[in-house]
């Protein structure tokens, strides 16, 4: 099998790989991809530094074009691309076809942001004296992204970096390093110089750390785990640099007894249980009111029975598995939690056999759960959800917010008074009305608030307060 190697310089380097194993079916083998080490990651930070002074100063028209051509290839082999990262990391075929689009879209998105570079002139309050304002890249940047969207989140932390004139060194997750290997291939073969983007595939301990433990970074920009981003934090304040977090979310999805039942149920299904359940900005948490609990329930139960979890590639399948045996055997862990807790198993929970050998689990739905539970307090990060049942909307509200994380929430009301309330008031960075609480927009500011984000906020042109920094110039002339 053909190694896929690390890019470091504009050299493809390495020796040994790791087979990339497919969680739909363990016996297929997506591909090998090298695995680099903390010198390999040294010399990646390197030659990054290196090629920082030349790209900082290249012209707008170069950085359009490379982001256009790696945004047209991108849409061009969405098929191919999609069925890579459905093996790879499980979302189903047409999920996944959606998250390749999407990643054309922002590499097209910051290919026109190349081209509307602007500051700001301004008076001085000494007259005759001008004052601009601009925007200048920050250095090398460290990429650290998750398994879970594997060719999406790099996509809008790698095109605003290189859109913004920084250079970059990627570290993708170990479990997904094909559609990371692909989207570097596609940007180097696009005209990138030598060392403008380098990639570092391996583990998180070793190479992970090693961009870490560099003084030479200028900043990072991570999405993952809460443990992991708080390590990405300190680190950053002891070399003082700049650093963006993405990381958890107990997302809550308010129904209300005025809600349109159907649709209630569709963005409570996508919410809590598309893509495995496995988007930082996935409902686990049902909080429902009195007058529609049961019917909302009955018709959940419904729907979750009519949905086929199976291999990602099949046709037919909704739901595809979880992504590997650890993350499984959290997901289930916290189902026998749910248990012991007292909330009631309504539906699912159960491991499932299919064709192919795979991490299959049956959704599984909570009722009678309380805010308390650990339930409905810790990211599972899995097809898992719970209804919470409250009296009326206040109650709803302040549950809704009784979380230490605010990514995304979401509310389903036929009342212009709640939904109006609801987007004012809720503590997160995200609101949904009648709408799912996952599948975001790519032109618009993404993140959240309390512990599930840290830093400005990523995608759309909120993108720069990251990946630039502003210098004030006074000239009297
Ligand atoms: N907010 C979100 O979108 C996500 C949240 N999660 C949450 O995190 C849980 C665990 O998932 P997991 O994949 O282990 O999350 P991690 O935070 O461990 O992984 C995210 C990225 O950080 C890397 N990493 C791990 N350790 C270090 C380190 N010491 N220094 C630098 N980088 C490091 C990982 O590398 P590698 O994996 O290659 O070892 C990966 O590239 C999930 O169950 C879920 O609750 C997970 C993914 C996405
Ligand atoms: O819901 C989305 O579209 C994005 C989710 C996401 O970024 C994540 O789960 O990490």
């Amino acid at each position: 099998m053909t190694l896929h190697q690390n890019l470091i310089a504009g050299e493809w380097i390495g020796k040994e790989g790791t087979k990339n194993v497919s969680p739909s079916d363990t016996n297929d083998i997506v591909g090998t991809y090298a695995q680099a080490n903390a010198d390999d990651a040294k010399m990646a930070i390197a030659a990054a530094k290196a090629a920082f002074p030349a790209w900082s100063r290249s012209g707008i028209l170069e950085r359009h074009a490379v982001l256009r051509k790696a945004s047209d290839e991108i849409l061009a082999r969405k098929e191919e691309l999609g069925k890579l990262l459905a093996r790879e990391e499980g979302k189903i075929l047409p999920e996944a076809i959606g998250e390749v689009t999407r990643a054309a879209q922002i590499f097209d998105f910051f290919a026109g942001e190349a081209l509307r570079l602007a500051g700001e002139v301004l008076p001085s309050a000494r007259p005759g004296i001008g004052v601009e304002i601009t925007r200048e890249p920050i250095g090398v940047i460290g990429i650290i992204t998750p398994w879970n969207f594997p060719i999406a989140i790099p996509a809008w932390k790698i095109a605003p970096a290189l859109c913004y004139g920084n250079t970059v060194v990627f570290k993708p997750a170990d479990l997904v390093p094909g559609c990371a290997w692909a989207i570097v291939d596609i940007l180097h073969r696009a005209g990138l110089p030598k060392g403008v983007l380098n990639l570092v595939m391996g583990r998180g301990s070793v190479v992970g750390q090693a961009l870490l433990d560099s003084p030479d970074l200028a900043g990072i920009t991570f999405t993952g785990s809460t443990a992991t981003g708080k390590r990405v934090a300190l680190s950053s304040l002891e070399h003082n640099r700049k650093f963006q977090l993405e990381m958890g979310g107990k997302n809550p999805m308010v129904v209300l007894d005025d809600a349109d039942l159907g649709v209630a149920v569709e963005a409570a299904a996508n919410s809590g249980f598309f893509s495995t359940g496995q988007r930082c900005t996935a409902s686990s948490r049902l909080i429902v009111t009195e007058g529609i609990h049961d019917k909302f329930v009955a018709a959940l139960t419904e729907k979750l029975k009519s949905l086929t979890i199976d291999n990602a590639l099949k046709a037919g399948s909704h739901i595809g598995p979880v992504v590997d045996d650890k993350q499984l055997a959290q997901d289930l862990d916290y189902i026998e939690i749910g248990k012991k807790e007292g909330a009631k198993l309504a539906f699912g929970g159960e491991r499932l056999e299919r064709d192919t050998p795979g991490f299959y689990l049956q959704p599984a739905l909570f009722t009678e759960a309380t805010n308390k539970m650990r339930i409905s307090q810790e990211e599972i990060f899995g097809p898992v959800a719970s209804v919470i049942r409250v009296k009326d909307y206040d109650e709803a509200l302040s549950v809704a917010n009784d979380t230490r994380f605010g990514l995304s929430a979401g509310i389903a009301t036929t009342s212009l008074k709640y939904a109006t309330h609801f987007k004012r008031n809720s503590e997160a960075g995200m609101v949904m009305v009648n709408l799912p609480t996952a599948g975001v927009d790519f032109h618009v500011p993404f993140g959240g608030r309390k512990a599930s984000s840290f830093g400005p906020r990523e995608q759309g042109r909120y993108a720069a307060e990251f990946f630039t920094v502003v210098k004030t110039a006074y000239t009297l002339p």
